[in-house]
């Protein structure tokens, strides 16, 4: 059986039970259930604390995990990235009140960074050579600047109303981006069946939230413009239509971009041109 850890609470949770559920997978029923068993699909789902998902799957117990990226890198842990998931997406900067430091890293030199990522400042910091202390603390951290723990902070930010609601400002570069990965142990066997299944469900679930299926006819003299609007992941499908001088075309198109390849697609003489949402695929 495939032993699977997810986020059993915070940003990751919701969004990884959702896509785990678009997958086919049972999911736990109320939020206090710490273990469920997928018969069906040869499945146990561990809900553990997003920070020691990495942990978990580097000791080697749980095949698989599901987590943050910045939080793969903050714990240390023997374990790596296959497959990155879209959600949860964040970056990861420093940040203090306006005329505090500029965006030169070395202004940091003699400060102190409060942070719940120790692991990820901490390295960052040594790899450029500053020398900086390091507070640790549980979350919130944005506070910590107004009471006087520390006159920089390193937090996640996804849209910064956070920071400005603390009256703070980002200063340099990010330090990474993040968003919700599959982890496995560093090295463990890439090839396993059930673990390359699992992720082919996971990929169908990406591929049916970024793609739509786009029908429609065109004359056969404009079949290789418009073949070029919808290349499909191979190539489209071409049938022929009862009118002669007519085919069906079906291609799979980025859902971004639908609307203005229809715009084009009619502008070209396509007609009857329809896009469905794909519920799941394997590629
Ligand atoms: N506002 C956010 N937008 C996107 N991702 C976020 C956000 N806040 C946290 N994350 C991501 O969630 C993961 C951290 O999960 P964790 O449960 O520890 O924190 P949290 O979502 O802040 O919840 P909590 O309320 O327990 O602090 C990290 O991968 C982080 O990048
Ligand atoms: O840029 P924003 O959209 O504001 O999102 C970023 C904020 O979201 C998270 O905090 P959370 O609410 O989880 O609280 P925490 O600091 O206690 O983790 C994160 O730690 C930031 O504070
Ligand atoms: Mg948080």
């Amino acid at each position: 059986m495939l032993r699977i850890a997810v986020p059993n609470k915070g940003s990751l949770s919701g969004p990884a039970a959702e896509m785990l559920h678009e997958a086919g997978y049972l999911q736990r029923r109320e939020s206090k259930e710490l273990r469920i068993v997928d018969p069906g699909n040869d499945v146990e789902f561990f809900y553990l604390r997003p920070r020691d998902i990495a942990i978990y799957v580097a000791s080697g117990q749980l095949d698989i995990g599901l987590t943050g990226r910045d939080l793969l890198i903050d714990s240390g842990a023997n374990a790596e990235e296959i497959l990155a998931l879209g959600f949860a997406r964040s970056t990861f900067r420093f940040a203090t009140k306006p005329g505090t430091v500029g965006d030169d890293l070395a202004d940091l030199n003699g400060k102190t960074v409060a942070t719940s990522y120790e692991g990820i400042v901490a390295k960052h910091l040594a790899d450029h050579g500053i020398d900086a202390s390091v507070v640790h603390l549980d979350g919130a951290v944005e506070t910590a600047i107004q009471l006087g723990v520390a006159q920089v902070i390193a937090d996640v930010v996804e849209t910064g109303t956070s920071l400005r609601n603390a009256g703070l400002e980002v200063v340099g570069e990010p330090i990474m981006k993040s968003e919700a990965v599959v982890i496995r142990r560093t090295g463990a066997d890439g090839e396993e069946p059930k673990v390359q299944q699992f992720l082919r469900r996971l990929q169908g679930v990406l591929v049916a939230r970024t793609y739509v299926m786009m029908d429609y006819d065109c004359r056969v003299e404009q079949l290789e413009k418009a073949v070029a609007l919808t290349p499909g992941l191979e190539s489209p499908t071409v049938s022929p239509l009862h009118n002669e001088g007519w085919v069906a075309v079906r291609a799979m198109v980025p859902a971004k971009e639908a609307q203005r390849i229809m715009d084009d697609l009619y502008d070209i003489g396509a007609r009857a041109i329809l896009t469905t949402a794909i519920h799941a695929c394997r590629l």
